[in-house]
């Protein structure tokens, strides 16, 4: 049984942690590649993300889990309300206008910054393999790992009867893979492509607030899953959790600039604090036109 101490001694190489017999994104020029690959890009075109079943080993998984269980009382909780944007109130919007939709998150995050060296997490955040296997998936080759220091490759965590609301990511691409696995909820939503770097689509962000199933998609993900999905423009939530385990998630983030970070309302409310390259790139252009 490896353990986090002996990981280290024993170099965690991606075949440790990617099952690469089924998902061979090492050898992305080949056919079984090129197959995968399709795959994972008609799941993007069709239904705003891809999901690839037993992904990470459980090995690598169980990994993961002792991490975020040994780390367990540094977990940041929040239990604020927020809208899909982690901003302010606006009283002179009207009360039905989504930046005036307000829910209680309940969920912690063990954050990036303290993700262990040695920890299968590191090693597949790390690796060129993964970026240009999920830049391919998404057709954006030109994509980097995230510069926020605590929100680039967080864990999410939610015990029993916590809910995670309505949101947009402040990073374009997120992977997640389901570490451990809730009893019953903790379902991922999403409303694929709500809004586009140049568009709010403020009026159909409310019809999925209000309700709306028309455009929600589900996903029901098992332990060691992966998917990549689109955060910064596909609104999501997680249903509560019910039952007695925790729902734990990975979740590796990319970006489509180098140098931006999450605003310090933002890292505040989800990670419990900003740090100095925060307040530093606060100023610094977006390179899209949204207002988070
Ligand atoms: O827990 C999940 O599946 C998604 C978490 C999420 O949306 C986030 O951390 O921004
Ligand atoms: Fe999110």
């Amino acid at each position: 049984m490896m353990t986090l101490a002996t990981l280290s001694d024993l170099g965690s190489a991606l075949s440790d942690i990617v099952d690469l017999q089924r998902y061979p994104i090492d050898r992305l020029d080949s056919a079984d590649g090129q197959h995968m690959l399709a795959d994972a890009r008609r799941g993007l075109d069709s239904v705003g993300c891809c999901c690839l079943p037993n992904f990470v080993k459980p090995e690598a998984l169980a990994l993961m889990k002792a991490e975020i269980e040994a780390g367990y009382e540094q977990i940041f909780w929040s239990e604020n309300s927020h809208n899909p944007y982690f901003s302010k109130d606006q009283p002179e919007l009207a009360a039905d206008h989504p930046r005036r939709h307000f829910e209680r998150r309940t969920s912690g995050f063990f954050n990036a910054d303290l993700i262990a060296a040695s920890s299968p997490m590191t090693t597949l955040y790390d690796s060129e393999l993964m970026r240009r296997f999920v830049g391919e998936s998404l057709r954006d080759t030109h994509i980097y790992c995230w510069a926020d220091p605590l929100g680039r490759n967080p864990y999410g965590v939610m015990k029993p009867g916590d809910y995670f609301p309505w949101h947009f990511d402040g990073n374009a691409y997120t992977v997640s893979i389901l570490v451990q696995e809730a009893d019953a909820g903790g379902v991922f939503e999403y409303a694929p492509d709500l809004r586009a770097p140049d568009n709010e689509h403020y009026p159909a962000v409310a019809e999925v607030l209000a309700g709306s199933r028309e455009r929600v998609q589900q996903l029901a993900l098992k332990e060691g899953d992966l998917q990549i999905f689109k955060g910064r423009y596909s609104m999501h939530r997680v249903t509560a959790v019910s039952g007695s385990r925790n729902r734990y998630i990975a979740l590796p983030t990319y970006t489509r600039d180098p140098d931006t970070v999450n605003n310090v309302e933002r890292s505040r409310q989800i990670y419990g604090r900003a740090t100095a390259v925060h307040h530093e790139r606060a100023a610094l252009a977006r390179i899209d036109r949204l207002s988070d």
